[in-house]
């Protein structure tokens, strides 16, 4: 047993995976060998969904019958939907909304009652927890907006439908494929907190749905998840203010003050996904609102080359980029990061059957500091 303490479990060894790979270095992550880049022009949300529980890539003919297994499992329950209604008229976050969406969906589960070492029955639930997530989400905004909630339409795939369901109108292809493409990104990345927390949660042979309730609730934490919507937050008081936006970086630098969407555990570079984000970031600017593209270039630019962050291999990951293109599709900025949850939902799942498949529980251990041989003294002597 080794005394090493490893804050933040930094570089710490404690699974093998074939789903994810990150070489931080290089800035390149892969799903199951194939880059991000190919996944993001090439496939579809659906694609890469069976690609991360089934391990390879679908064949059109085993493609249709999973696409309509989530298609079949789109609809959420009545009372599903009136805790929707009741949240959103308490002014509940949606991301709070959520985690409370995937724990209830639990209750109308048919397969309930399925032995927890059942892995292909703990995948069909994930699979309905997936198709379900966009359904509970969209109705929540849409109560918020004092709208009735859209029934989901099955012409359309995962990402679009989403979109259709959040303003009762069609997507464009370019809202879809952008969308759609936010998804792939976004679907997984190796052992980061909210995938570690359903394994952890996965290794005790908990069910699935309190694996993936867990996932949201660490994934909504400002230094990970909840990042995007801090930087559309930041670039909205950069817009606000009386200091352009470089004066105004400068300023909040100087007041060691950190800029959400820059830095991460693993990379060192600039993150793969933010890259293509930034190019759909600039073809959404070329026909709608250039200013959002420009801040953010900006930014970077300045935190890069100027401030040399860099060089402390600060650079600009995932978020940076997601939250000005979610801006430009016009999608609510603390609808975010539950839309991260939505796709990263593909990655906790394939994470903890991964894991359950050949399953120790998850114990590590904390360093004693505290204090020894203390002599007890009753409370009413104290
Ligand atoms: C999907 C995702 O989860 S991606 C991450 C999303 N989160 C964010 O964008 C929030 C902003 N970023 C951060 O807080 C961090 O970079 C993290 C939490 C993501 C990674 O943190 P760690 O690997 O633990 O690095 P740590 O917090 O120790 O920072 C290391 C150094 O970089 C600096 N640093 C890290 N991020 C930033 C930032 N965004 N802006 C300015 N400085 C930063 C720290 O101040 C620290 O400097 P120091 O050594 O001089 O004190
Ligand atoms: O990997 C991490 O630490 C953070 C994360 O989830 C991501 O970047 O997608």
């Amino acid at each position: 047993m080794s005394d090493d303490l490893k804050k933040g479990l930094e570089g710490v060894l404690v699974a093998e995976s074939e789903l994810s790979s990150i070489d931080g270095d290089a800035g390149r992550l892969i799903y199951r060998g194939y880059t991000i880049e190919d996944l993001a022009r090439g496939a579809s949300y659906e694609e890469v969904l069976y690609l991360l529980w089934n391990g390879h890539l679908p064949s059109e003919d085993e493609l249709e019958p999973f696409t309509d297994a989530l298609l079949e499992e789109r609809e959420v329950d009545d009372d599903v939907l009136e805790t929707m209604e009741r949240l959103a008229a308490a002014g509940e976050r949606p991301m709070a909304a959520l985690r409370t969406a995937v724990s209830m969906f639990s209750a109308y589960e048919p397969e309930d009652d399925a032995d927890p070492e059942d892995l292909d029955a703990t995948l069909r639930k994930g699979r309905r927890i997936t198709a379900k997530i966009p359904t509970a989400l969209a109705a929540f905004e849409r109560y918020r907006q004092g709208e009735e909630p859209v029934d989901p339409n099955s012409d359309l795939g995962l990402a679009a439908n989403f979109l259709y369901m959040l303003t009762g109108e069609e997507p464009d292809d370019v809202a879809a494929e952008t969308f759609d493409q936010a998804l792939i990104l976004h679907a997984d990345h190796g052992l980061n907190a909210s995938t570690f927390t359903s394994m952890v949660i996965g290794s005790t042979m908990a069910d699935i749905y309190s694996a993936v309730t867990g996932g949201i609730s660490a994934l909504s934490g400002p230094l990970h998840g909840g990042a995007n919507q801090d930087v559309m937050e930041v670039l909205i008081e950069i817009d606000e203010s009386d200091l352009d936006h470089r004066e105004w970086v400068e300023q909040a630098t100087a007041e060691g003050r950190r800029i959400p969407g820059f830095g991460h555990r693993v990379y060192n570079v600039k993150d793969p996904r933010a890259r293509i984000l930034q190019e759909r970031s600039k073809e959404l600017a070329e026909t709608g609102e250039d200013k959002w593209y420009d801040y953010t270039t900006t930014i970077e630019q300045f935190l890069t080359e100027e401030k040399g962050l860099v060089e402390k291999g600060i650079a600009p990951n995932v978020d940076f980029y997601s939250g000005s293109v979610y801006y430009q599709l016009g999608i609510p900025i603390d609808m975010y990061t539950p839309i991260f949850a939505m796709s990263r939902v593909g990655g906790w799942i394939a994470h903890v059957l991964e894991y359950q498949a050949e399953n120790r529980l998850i114990r590590p251990r904390a360093r004693y500091t505290g204090p020894q041989d203390q002599a007890f003294v009753p409370l009413e002597e104290r």
